[in-house]
Parts: C-alpha cells; structure tokens; sequence
C-alpha cells in the first residue's frame, strides 16, 4: 500500500533515468558495432595476400566485397529485419543478428582455412557453384571464381544481414534508453565508435595477417569472428537490463517509431525530395564503403609501400571521421547549415578522388596521400553529420520509419554494385597484370570520382529546393534563444 501511494504521488524512477544504467546500455550496444564494423572490413586491407595466397584476382575480390548486401537487396531481408523488429522489440532482435553475424562470419572464416581447401564442400563449390561471367550475372558468383571466394561470400552476404539489422536495431535501443536525455550525442557516439573499428582494422589486420613473417588471411578473421561473439554476449546482456527496463514500463516499454509499411511506398515514392536524398545517398556512400575496400591496395600500387604500410596511413580516415562527427552533429544541432555540409562533403570527395586518380600516381607523395585522407574523413564526417538527421524535415514524420528503410535499401543497391563494378574495372583496365602491387588505379578512382559529382549535383538541387520550399535544412535543430523569443513576442502579437 505504501509502495502504492509512493508510485502515485511520485513518478517511479526508471532504470534509463540512471545515468550509470543507461551508458552502460550504450556501452554493450556499441560495442556490438564496433565488433561488427571491424568484421566487414577486415579483409580490406589484405587485397594483396588474398591474390597472392588464395588466387583472388580483382573480380574476385570485388563479388566478395559487393556480397555483404546481396541478401539485404535481392531478398529484401532489410524490410524483413525491421518488421522482426517491429514485431519482437529490441531485445530478440538484437540477439538474432548477433548469432546472424555470428554464423556468417563462421562461414567467411571456414572458407579462408586449409581444411576448406582440401574438404568436399570445396570441390562441390568449384563443380556447381557456376554461373557465367556475364553482364546479366549479379550474383556474387561466376565459373572460375575460387571456391575460398564463393563460400566467403555466403558467408559474408549471411553476416551482412546480421549487420544491417544490428544497425536498424541499435538505433531503436539506443531511442528506448536516451529518448529526451542525451540521444543525439548517443548516436554520435555510437557511429564515431563504429569508425573506430575501421580504423583499428586497418592497423591491425595486416599486422596479424602477416605475423611472425608467416602469411595467413584468415588469422585476423578468426580474431574478428571471436570478436563477434563477444558482441553476441554483450547483446545477451543487454537484453537482461532492457527486460527490467521494460517491466517498470509496463505495456509503455517498447518505443515504437513509425513501423515499415508496404502502404507507405506509394507516399514515399511520388516524393520528390525524398529521391533526392535517397540517390545523395546512394552515390555518396558508394564512393566511400566500396572504395574502403580498396583503398589499401591503391596506397601500396601508388606509393609502392606494404599492405601493414598503407593501413597506417589509411586509418587516419575512419579516425579522423570518428574524432569530427559528433563536433559536426552539434555544429548542425546549434547552427544549422544541413545543405550546406552535404555540398562541401561531396566538393571534397570529388578532391580527393581526383588526387587519388591523377596527384598521387604522378607524385608517389605520402604528404599527398596523408593529406587527401584527412580531407575524405572531414567529408565523411560533413555528410552523415548532416544527411541523416535532416530527414526528419523533409518526411512527414508518419512515414519516417519507412523512409529510413527505403533509404537504407536504396543504399545496399549502390554497395552491392560498386565494389563489384570497380573489380571489373580494374581488371579490364589492367589486362595481364599479374602482381597485386602493379595494379593502376587512376580509371576506378575516376569512376569514384563521378560518384561524388553526381552527388554534388544532387547536393545543389536539394539547398536550391530548401530555399524554395523551407524545409528548414539550412536551420539549427536546437532553436537558438533569440529565435525562441522571437517566436514567442509573435504569438503574442
Ligand atoms: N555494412 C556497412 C555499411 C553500413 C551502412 C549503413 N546502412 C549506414 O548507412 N550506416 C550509417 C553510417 O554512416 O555508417
């Protein structure tokens, strides 16, 4: 009865409203990320090793790369992951893509190993496991593909439906735990750790790839699987402080944003802006994850260098990504500019790309190639930073859960093509070439390179409509106190 007249007078104290409780929520869903940004670029940096050890030439490796999304495109798994999502809550669906990740990664790193080449399952890859080489072919497969490739990249297409439904579902936890507290500091946190897992893959995969001068691709992703369950464990934990948070809640526990609905498409695509956004989208993320992929073997071709060379200077991108997003998320939350920082993200990557392609082959320069990383991570900063909390402004806010899930399938497409198409670019652009370290880089960079035009492009149109219609994309997220009290003095006449 006292307990009774306690919890009516005054407001229970719930488990998220402790700030210990709900960082340490944080802590296990980011170190989820952290563990599964680390798997999807851990062969990134060993391009050379996977050539030279397991007969992947640049075909190869592309099918393998573009694999990750292939389940998330093709068989819409992404729309299937938040309607499990919808359905299950937070915690049984953070729990499933762990074990996804789990087993996909298993897969990915049995493919890499000895007792794979010389098992069944190799030769029944190598005889059925056939499609042709063609246009028509998308696929991660094709006739002469090496068996190690084909079952990594079932392998990693069942890991990246994991990782995709990880991200939708973090996202989701981190609302139900930060929800008019510290969210967007949250997020930011969340996604700069999530880069810092690029970068510690770049340091250290080859490192570990080539320990003890002794070559060996799956070693490091036999550590990165290991790292996955300890993922897996943090969700399982995870999932014990979200029950007790959903008991004090009662019925209210689950937050529920706008569910994915088949109905909602028709809104969403007759939308002009939103397409406009969605291909930003899919372009701009096309010239940076797909280009992460091959952005060490680039360095070593240009600067004649080591894989372990080039990943140290390749880490300083997701680093310096990781240390400027959340400094711009606050930027964008006190003085606006939204538009603004998608066309200055877009002007440097075309910079960038365009050194990569003509500077830096006809320089050999570090100074050159140190200085245009750091300018691709402020950009990679400017345009997450700002793209996607400007959503919410240009979507009505019923259709927002779906409009993120359209966008997010609408990206996959471009990750799914891209590493694909820059594999068959460099092999026809450069025939006969044998060694991975003489490959030339300049037509694939370009093809990144008109990426981020087509972006800019898009980046103008989106701030010239801002200015037409006022989505408020150039205004602050945080009203400022002067605007609030002119807000005010005009409600009062
Ligand atoms: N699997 C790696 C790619 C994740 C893409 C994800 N849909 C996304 O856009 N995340 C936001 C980001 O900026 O990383």
């Amino acid at each position: 009865m006292a307990n009774l007249q306690k919890s009516i007078s005054s407001p229970q104290e719930l488990l998220r409203d402790k700030a210990w409780a709900r960082w340490t929520a944080l802590v296990l869903l980011a170190s989820a990320m952290f563990f599964a940004y680390i798997f999807v670029d851990v062969l990134s940096p060993l391009q050379e090793y996977l050539q030279s050890t397991k007969g992947w030439d640049p075909s190869a490796y592309g099918r393998f790369a573009g694999s990750e999304t292939f389940l998330n495109v093709f068989v819409f798994f992404l729309i299937f992951a938040g309607i499990i999502l919808d359905k299950m809550g937070v915690r049984f669906t953070a729990i499933l893509a762990g074990a996804v990740m789990v087993a996909g990664g298993f897969i990915n790193y049995y493919a890499l190993t000895d007792s794979f080449m010389e098992s069944g399952l190799k030769n029944f890859m190598d005889d059925f496991v056939n499609l042709p080489d063609t246009w028509w072919n998308i696929t991660p497969f094709y006739d002469g593909m090496p068996a190690s490739a084909k079952l990594s990249a079932i392998g990693f297409m069942i890991f990246g439906c994991g990782c995709e439904m990880s991200g939708i579902t973090v996202s989701r936890g981190i609302v139900k735990w930060f929800e008019g507290k510290e969210m967007a500091l949250a997020m930011g946190i969340e996604m700069a750790v999530a880069r810092l897992g690029v970068a510690v893959v770049f340091l250290g995969s080859p490192a570990i790839a080539t320990f003890r001068d002794n070559i060996s691709v799956s070693r490091p992703i036999a550590l990165s699987v290991l790292l996955l369950l300890i993922g897996l464990i943090g969700f399982i934990v995870y999932s014990f402080m979200d029950k007790k948070l959903e008991n004090e809640m009662g019925s209210n526990g689950e937050v529920k944003d706008d569910p994915f609905k088949i109905s909602d498409l028709k809104y969403i695509f007759s939308s002009k802006v939103f397409w406009i956004v969605a291909l930003l989208c899919v372009l701009y993320y096309s010239a940076i994850f797909p280009f992460q992929k091959y952005a060490n073997n680039m360095l070593q071709c240009n600067l004649g260098i080591s894989a372990e060379a080039a990943g140290r200077v390749f880490f300083v991108f997701p680093l310096g990504a990781a240390a400027i997003t959340p400094l711009l998320g606050n930027f964008l939350d006190r003085k606006g500019k939204g538009a603004t920082m998608l066309i200055w993200g877009a002007i440097l990557m075309i910079i960038c790309h365009l050194t990569f392609a003509f500077v830096l082959p006809a320089t050999r320069s570090a100074v050159i190639a140190y200085s245009a990383i750091v300018l691709l991570g402020i950009s990679f900063s400017l345009v997450p930073a700002s793209l996607w909390p400007s959503v919410p402004k240009l979507v009505d806010n019923r259709l927002l859960g779906s409009a993120y899930a359209v966008i997010f399938w609408i990206q996959n497409i471009g990750l799914y093509a891209f590493p694909m198409i820059i594999g068959a670019v460099l092999a026809a652009t450069n025939p006969g070439v044998e060694n991975a370290m003489d490959y030339n880089y300049t037509v694939p960079m370009l093809v990144f390179a008109s990426l981020g035009g087509l972006a800019l492009i898009l980046g103008i149109i989106l701030k010239a409509l801002d200015a037409k219609k006022h989505y408020g994309l150039e205004l602050p997220n945080i009203p400022s106190e002067k605007s609030l009290e002119a807000e005010v003095e005009s409600a009062e006449g």
